[in-house]
């Protein structure tokens, strides 16, 4: 015995192999879920591309999604991310989009999976520092022809999801693959999970102008740090630079920075709107939720033939 133990075996001379993220598809295709070997997990539905669980390491959720939130294709996601295109909202006076329903055809598309890669942060860095990034894509091709009919051009979207151990990335790219210019509004729908909205603050917004949704509309500039105490609505245009920090309880959650995406929108439905929801449950959910929303869509990107427009968030985890 002692001398097998000291006897250099094939197995002991093999260098060990790091362990690798894992990319698995579900039984019937309709997800993709990426785990690290830390235990960060993200898992995406191909259905509108849907970010619908980011996990940190030790198994805690930290995005919300609805208990009766449809994940069978049959109606956008309430919860999770998702991607709002090519309009937010409705937009009824803009010719090129006034047919499309609201948020656009993005998270109401079968997505295809572009492919995944994955790599450490830092030459030589340890597994535990290695990360995971998933493509996503979706072009008129093979978009569904009633959508196709409400918004005749020719486009490409890419959309990354890039999960680090203590952040999450996502990442829209655009292309005008038509012979004519289109506009175009993005968003990242983000439903943060809290533990309670009523010891949520978000700062990083004081001094911005939005537009109150639950207010007539009405342009009023953000004076402090923001706290949620009924439906909030708002459309921070422009957000300006600094990251948008969620902290709960005077502790910091959250950290949401944008990378050429000028608007954030916070939301958080409250009572009514919530209990008004077919697919918001539980009726009290949002008091564990809170939209902070990067996006470009107070006016338009207007997209000449061949041209690229690209936006990202991270969100980056407190320990
Ligand atoms: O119910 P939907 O279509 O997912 O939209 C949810 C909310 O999305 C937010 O982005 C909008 O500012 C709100 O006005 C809207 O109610």
């Amino acid at each position: 015995m002692v001398e097998r133990a000291n006897r250099p075996s094939a197995l002991a001379s093999t260098p060990a192999l790091a362990p690798q993220p894992q990319v698995t598809f579900s039984d019937d295709n309709s997800r993709v879920t990426a785990v690290l070997p830390t235990g960060e997990s993200v898992e995406v539905l191909l259905y509108g591309a849907t970010v619908i669980s980011w996990k940190s390491g030790d198994g805690t959720e930290k995005l919300w999604l609805s208990e009766a939130a449809k994940l069978d294709g049959t109606r956008a996601v309430r919860g999770g991310i998702p991607l709002v295109f090519p309009v937010f909202g409705t937009a009824p006076d803009h010719a090129q989009t006034a047919k499309l329903p609201q948020h656009g055809f993005a998270r109401t598309s079968r997505w295809e999976f572009l492919g995944k890669s994955s790599s450490e942060s830092a030459p030589g860095s340890a597994a535990a520092d290695l990360s995971v990034k998933l493509d996503f894509g979706l072009s008129s091709a093979n978009l569904d022809p009633s959508a196709r009919a409400l918004w005749p051009f020719q486009f490409g979207l890419i959309y990354t999801v890039y999960l680090n151990r203590d952040s999450l990335t996502t990442s829209l790219v655009v292309t005008n693959d038509d012979d004519k210019p289109f506009d175009c509004q993005v968003l990242l729908h983000t439903y943060l999970r809290v533990k309670d909205i009523t010891a949520v603050e978000i700062s990083g917004l004081a001094g911005a102008s939005y537009v109150d949704k639950v207010d007539g509309a009405k342009t009023k500039t953000q004076s402090s740090a923001l706290t949620i105490t009924g439906e909030t609505d708002r459309v921070y245009s422009p957000a300006g630079d600094a990251a948008v920090i969620v902290t709960e309880g005077g502790a910091k959650v959250f950290t949401v920075t944008r990378d050429n995406l000028g608007n954030v929108v916070v939301w958080n439905p409250w009572t009514d709107k919530a209990a008004g929801m077919a697919d918001f449950a539980p009726n009290d959910g949002f008091k564990n939720m809170v939209c902070v929303e990067p996006g470009s869509v107070s006016g338009w990107q207007t997209l000449e033939p061949g041209d690229a427009f690209e936006g990202a968030q991270t969100i980056t985890l407190s320990s």
